[in-house]
């Protein structure tokens, strides 16, 4: 039975992890849960699940949660509580399903606990990649890719020799806006934004979808995670989202993973990995899917993704700075303070006021987050 802690249980993928955990009770204990403000949805998931350890965002929160939650639950707050979650709660396996790089300092606190991990939280590898996978590395620990497209290109790797790789091509959707030129995206409201074409996510990586930095942020994180340069990672628009992404090797071979859009079948992967279980989702039925259609990416109408690669290859803090940015760029927006465009002009902004440092360590690492953050604040 693995012991399991979900870090942002109350999320897209925090609850859709719960799902899977619950249809098989007998392979699984929960044994912590985080979350943020979701203090109702926290509570019913502990008595769902009945953890020993629970932490949410402030310590108001905590106050109200400890007068309703079993008697024998801990319940602590703020990242000091989801360090505690990750690293002091006996789980074995942490899922890292924050929003953002606030996830960073706790899966670090999981690796260190000798965790294995079932990384969602993208934000965590492009904030500081070389930290993660070599504390990984250094425990043992293994880190399980839940992102569908890292998910995919996991499975069509299983276990092939990197040297066999000639690139990876990660697929992207377009996300709502991909049928409108740059001058219709003057004036798109947050509602729109919100729609996203094929998969149902959180608000933060959805919008993260729509500017292209999604995308961005997964050609990050697929470097840290399968070792490549940025030269051999691709992406292609394929607005079906049935390919989740594809491995060409050497030999010309080409190897893909499909499967209908449903989040369940790569979270459970990464839960069950090297098993297959059988899961929930609808099978893929290609025949009434009829046709898959790809069109190259275009860099001037999604600057964002041309942004991300030039921060990949800075390398240092200019990624860490390229997603901070981001974080508060998308937080105004969803506030209603900004224009969707002024996404990417705050970002642009940022880097190019930032001078990045190479193989930062994890203080300077969380300074230029800092820093980035302000500067996204006052643009
Ligand atoms: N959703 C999806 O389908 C996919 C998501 N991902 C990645 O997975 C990660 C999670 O995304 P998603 O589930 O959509 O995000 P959501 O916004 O739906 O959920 C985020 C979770 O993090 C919690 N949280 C946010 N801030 C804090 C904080 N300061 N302290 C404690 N908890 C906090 C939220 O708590 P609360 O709500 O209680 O405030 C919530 O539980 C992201 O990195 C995303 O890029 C990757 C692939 C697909
Ligand atoms: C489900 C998932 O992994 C998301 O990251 C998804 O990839 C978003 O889709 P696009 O960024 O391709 O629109
Ligand atoms: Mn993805």
């Amino acid at each position: 039975m693995k012991k399991i802690a979900v870090l942002g249980s109350t999320g897209s993928i925090g609850t859709q992890t719960l799902d899977v955990i619950s249809r098989e009770p007998d392979s699984y204990e929960v044994v912590g849960l985080a979350a943020g403000n979701n203090v109702d949805l926290l509570l019913e998931q502990v008595r769902a699940f009945r953890p020993k350890l629970v932490s949410v965002g402030t310590k108001e929160a905590a106050e109200a949660l400890k007068l309703q939650v079993p008697s024998g639950v801990k319940v602590v707050h703020g990242e000091e509580g989801l360090i505690e979650v990750a690293a002091g709660s006996g789980a074995t396996y942490v899922v890292c399903a924050l929003i953002g790089s606030i996830g960073l300092r706790s899966t670090l606190a999981a690796i260190d606990a000798g965790a294995d991990i079932g990384l969602a939280n993208k934000e965590t590898l492009v904030t500081a990649g070389h930290i993660v996978m070599q504390r990984a590395k250094e425990m043992g620990v293994a880190l399980l890719p839940v992102d569908s497209e890292h998910s995919a290109i996991f499975q069509c790797l299983n276990g092939e020799n990197t040297k066999a790789i000639k690139r990876l091509v990660l697929t992207a959707s377009g996300g709502s806006f991909r049928n409108r030129t740059r001058e219709e995206l003057r004036g798109v409201t947050v509602e729109d934004a919100l729609k996203h074409p094929n998969w149902r996510m959180g608000a933060k990586i959805t919008i993260d979808s729509a500017t292209m930095v999604n995308k961005g942020l997964e050609v990050m994180e697929a470097h840290w995670l399968f070792g490549l340069p940025y030269d051999r990672i691709d992406v292609v628009l394929h607005p079906e989202s049935i390919i989740h992404s594809m491995v060409e090797f050497v030999d010309t071979s080409v190897m893909a993973q499909l499967g209908n859009p449903d989040m369940r079948v790569p979270i459970q992967y990464a839960l069950t990995y090297p098993e297959r279980k059988p899961s929930p989702a609808t099978p893929l039925d290609l025949l009434a899917a009829g046709s898959l259609n790809f069109r190259p990416m275009d860099f001037e109408r999604f600057p964002c993704l041309r942004m991300a690669y030039e921060a990949g290859r800075a390398g240092g803090t200019a990624t860490t700075v390229f997603n901070a940015a981001n974080e508060i760029a998308v937080a105004r927006f969803l506030k209603g303070e900004i224009a969707f465009l002024a996404i990417e002009d705050i970002i642009s902004e940022v880097l190019s006021r930032h001078d990045a440092i190479a193989t930062p360590d994890l203080e300077t690492i969380l300074e230029a987050d800092r820093w980035a953050r302000l500067e996204a604040f006052s643009r």
